[in-house]
């Protein structure tokens, strides 16, 4: 007998069971990623998302919290066709509603064809049907979430130390941990910075390189950081990643704009406009550059063309729409820190196009 529920905004509910009690609602997602559930369910850019896994087995090689991007889950709840009972305590733990037993493909297809839509769920004991549908009715849009960045990203600044050849002023958006760690194993000293950290602190750092880093909702929204990299822009190397790519693009005259059901999963295969090149990347994004303004688009999807990568040689400017880093992921552009490095050595501003 079902004892959970999920509302959908098509007006459908499917039953299911419930793995970790609770009530909740957000944006429902797939990702198509066959591994890397913990560092998917610890990326804070799902927040406020729920988040279906397309792959049915969810778990089948534990939890380690080594494997984690952040200190906590981030989706407000998960969806599989079958969680293992190591995935449903780690949740129930974290006290994020999980469900499986369900139709996950019928799920995912009617994303793929209606696009991200509002979900309500119900798990537990007690659950209901209509107390779904509560959910679902209480459910706000990506871009309602006003000040999300408040919600995923640090307090108070602090340092990751390298080995000193470089400082990287990185404004935590809610980052993904292995972008500092991914800097720092490259020699940086990294200062990761709250997302609406003022112009005066970043230039008493003196920084080397501006990063901004991935994070959840809409860029739009990020108008403090985007105004910081107005400031810096042409004085001191630029790079971002994800909703860092986003906000860089908005800073130089560009625009962003939702997809329809986003790119979430570890095979995106993304082309190099300039040596044709194609890497596999791991990606997990709703909105995506539909103008990059002032900047150069250097990498396309190759599914659907939308900009992976922009450059401004003349500002010092590379940023990702994917995730190099890639926890979890191939492993194919991992160069594109190297090529960070490089601009904060004042040395080639015209990134190596190949990653
Ligand atoms: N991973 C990210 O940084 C996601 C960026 C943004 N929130 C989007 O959905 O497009």
């Amino acid at each position: 007998m079902a004892d959970a529920y999920v509302a959908l905004a098509d007006g459908r509910v499917f039953e299911a069971r419930a793995r970790a009690p609770g009530r909740t609602r957000g944006e429902l997602v797939f990702t198509t990623a066959y591994t890397g559930y913990e560092e998917s369910l610890t990326d804070p850019s799902y927040e406020e998302q729920v988040l279906t896994f397309s792959y049915p087995l969810i778990g089948n090689y534990g939890v380690r919290a080594e494997r984690f991007e952040s200190d906590r889950v981030h989706p407000n709840a998960a969806i599989a066709r079958e969680f293992t009972d190591d995935v449903a305590e780690w949740l129930e733990s974290e006290g994020v509603p999980a469900v499986d037993h369900l139709d996950t493909r019928d799920i995912v297809t009617s994303v793929r064809e209606e696009g991200a839509m509002a979900c309500g769920i119900a798990a537990g004991p007690d659950a209901t049907p209509e107390a779904a549908k509560e959910e679902l009715e209480q459910c706000v849009e990506m871009s309602d979430h006003l000040d999300i960045g408040k919600q995923v990203s640090t307090d108070e600044p602090y340092t990751v130390e390298g080995d000193g050849e470089y400082d990287v002023a990185l404004v935590d958006c809610g980052m993904k941990g292995s972008i500092p760690s991914s800097l720092t194993e490259r020699g940086a000293d990294v200062h990761v910075l709250p997302y609406d950290v003022d112009a005066e602190t970043v230039a008493e750092l003196d920084p080397d390189v501006l990063f901004v880093s991935n994070g959840p909702g809409d860029p739009a929204n990020f108008e403090s950081a985007q105004a910081l990299v107005e400031e810096f822009a042409g004085e001191v190397p630029l790079a971002g990643i994800c909703l860092g790519q986003q906000i860089v693009a908005r800073a130089f005259g560009g625009d962003t704009e939702k997809m329809a059901f986003g790119h979430h999963g570890v095979n995106q295969p993304v082309r190099d406009v300039e040596t044709g090149q194609v890497v596999m990347t791991t990606q997990n994004h709703g909105y995506s550059v539909a103008d990059p303004g002032d900047l150069e688009v250097t990498q396309l999807n190759v599914n659907d063309d939308t900009a992976e990568g922009l450059k401004s040689d003349e500002c010092a400017v590379i940023t990702r729409q994917y995730h190099p880093e890639a926890n979890p992921g191939p492993h194919d552009s991992l160069g594109f820190f190297d090529e960070v490095l490089e601009m904060a050595e004042g040395g080639s501003r015209t990134p190596v196009t190949a990653d």
